[in-house]
């Protein structure tokens, strides 16, 4: 039976509370305060430097706080598969040995499921063709799509996405915010980290602005 992400996707966001984040001693993320709710975008935006990946690492379990909670549902660490992360570099999180259809089918192969990767390829806007190319054959705009295609196989209740446009031309950017745009409609709670504020002001309902105190 085809992978059907949606029919599989129980949607549930995000609340973290008063995260604080220091690195030697110097305090990165004071009381933070972040919420994603399914089907919504939440915007991080803020000066460089001011912990905007760290609080998506946090977010994601990857980096520990200091203090503060962080709450996935009804969970206090996320379900496997649970988050899904789309990265401003693409081609340092891929594994370069990998053809492109490979890279989008791996969330099914974690699970056991099938997955029609060309019509996956179709509805991010990525030639069927270059699934059998390696990243480093392709475009950035086109391994971004790759990611986004992943994304859609994986169909996690969060996205955490880290300036996944910053590498793109206007017209690609476009194309994955409004693929983003779809995964969300489809259910998903994302937390956009972008320097961009008239596109974090467009897409998201609340917004996190960091180094404003
Ligand atoms: N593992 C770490 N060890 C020590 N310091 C760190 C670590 N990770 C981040 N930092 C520091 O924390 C601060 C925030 O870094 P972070 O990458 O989260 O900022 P950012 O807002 O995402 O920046 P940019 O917009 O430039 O990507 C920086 O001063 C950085 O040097």
């Amino acid at each position: 039976m085809p992978h059907t992400p949606t029919a599989l996707r129980q949607t549930s966001g995000l609340v973290a509370e008063r995260l604080r984040v220091g690195f030697d001693g110097h305090t990165v993320l004071d009381d933070v305060d972040l919420r994603a709710r399914p089907g919504s975008m939440t915007g991080v935006t803020g000066p460089s430097g001011t912990g905007k990946t760290t609080l998506l690492r946090v977010l994601a379990g990857l980096v520990p706080a200091d203090s503060g909670t962080v709450r996935y549902g009804e969970r206090d660490t996320p379900a496997p598969g649970a988050i899904g992360m789309l990265a401003q570099h693409p081609r340092l999180v891929v594994n370069p040995r990998w053809t492109l259809r490979r890279i989008v089918a791996e969330p099914a192969v974690i699970t056991g499921g099938d997955v029609d990767v060309d019509a996956i390829a179709g509805r991010v806007g990525l030639e069927s063709s270059l699934l059998e190319r390696f990243p480093a054959q392709v475009s950035d705009g086109q391994l971004q799509r790759a990611c986004v295609g992943r994304l859609l196989v994986q169909a996690p209740h969060i996205v955490l996405a880290d300036e996944p446009t910053s590498m793109l031309d206007p017209v690609a950017a476009r194309s994955v915010i409004g693929l983003l745009q779809e995964i969300v409609d489809d259910g998903a709670a994302l937390v956009l980290v972008s320097h961009h504020r008239g596109l974090v002001e467009s897409r998201c309902a609340e917004i996190v602005e960091l180094g404003s105190r």
